[in-house]
């Protein structure tokens, strides 16, 4: 994908060094990028310039649709992606909401599905979306929103692509994400999968055809230890053909999505790529 490795070189070429005091690191940082999905001619944003894990990046946000709360869940989904900030970071190890082993808190899932009302009770901002958009209405608030800084104080990191907008024109259905804070290296590699898939699996299970997928970033970084990887190996490759995401249709409900739905129903076709890079993490 060229726009994926024109926003790396954009990095190194035009940043600026962040420090970063949450974790430790500094990072060459720019402002604001417009990355735009295909769904519609299903063309997979899959980096091809390393090996993607694809499953992973896909199980993380079933498990958002989910509504889960526990590093413990994403394991059995197939990724191990929540494992480090709901067990190894001392901010978040330290604080009294922490429910033990593995809770990552109110995060993510739990504000798409029960966001709790002051006055009481929770909104499933998820399935109004799916409600509505089955039944053929756009109310321009398709919104599943992830941000609640009321309770930022209850979870292990604040959401960083937190908020998917979706709209209807006709019977084509489109999706706007919203990312504050993205881990170009490691983070967007998974991000664009799943703003990707989240198009593709809301048309499928609403009737709706795909359309664009326009992912939407204001601060975009690589932390200083990812910089020789990127700088040496990843950007000095030239990107293969996209593949294709193929996903079981007989996948048909929301409720299908929270019940049976494994990894083995997602399969890409065509995936071509360069060799692993191991990009170190910060926590
Ligand atoms: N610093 C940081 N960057 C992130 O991208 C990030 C966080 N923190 N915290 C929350 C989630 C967790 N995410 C992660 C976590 C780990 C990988 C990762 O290790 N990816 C490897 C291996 C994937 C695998 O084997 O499944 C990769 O090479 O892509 C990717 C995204 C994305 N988010
Ligand atoms: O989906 C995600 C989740 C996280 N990230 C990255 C972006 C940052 O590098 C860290 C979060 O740190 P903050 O201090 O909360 O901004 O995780 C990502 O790229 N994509």
């Amino acid at each position: 994908m060229r726009a994926y490795l024109d926003l790396c070189q954009r990095i190194i070429d035009q940043g600026t060094w962040v420090e970063n005091e949450r974790t430790g690191k500094r990072c060459l940082t720019v402002i604001n990028a417009d990355l735009e999905y295909n769904v519609g001619a299903n063309e997979f944003p899959m980096i091809t310039t390393r090996k993607s894990y694809f499953k992973s990046a896909i199980a993380e946000f079933i498990g958002y649709i989910r509504g889960y709360d526990n590093a413990a869940d994403f394991r059995k989904l197939g990724t191990k992606t929540w494992d480090a900030n709901a067990n190894l970071n001392d901010a978040w190890l330290n604080n009294s909401h922490r429910k033990g082993e593995d809770d990552m808190g109110r995060v993510y899932g739990i504000q798409g599905r029960a966001w709790a009302k002051p006055d009481g009770g929770k909104i499933d901002q998820l399935q109004k979306i799916v409600d509505n958009l089955s039944n053929g209405i756009d109310d321009r608030a398709e919104i599943m929103t992830f941000y609640n800084p009321g309770e930022f104080h209850m979870g292990c990191l604040r959401p960083c692509m937190h908020t998917h907008n979706f709209s209807l024109l006709g019977d084509t259905l489109y999706l706007t994400s919203f990312q504050r804070s993205c881990d170009v290296p490691l983070g967007l590699n998974f991000n664009q999968i799943q703003v990707f898939a989240f198009l593709a699996l809301m048309a499928q299970i609403t009737g709706k055809k795909a359309g664009m997928a326009y992912h939407k970033i204001v601060n975009a970084h690589i932390y200083e230890d990812q910089l020789p990887l990127m700088k040496d190996v990843q950007l000095k490759r030239e990107p293969l053909p996209l593949p294709k995401l193929n996903i079981n249709p007989d996948i048909k409900t929301l409720k299908d999505l929270e019940t049976w739905v494994t990894m083995d129903d997602f399969e890409v076709e065509g995936y071509q790529c360069h060799d692993a890079i191991k990009y170190p993490f910060a926590v």
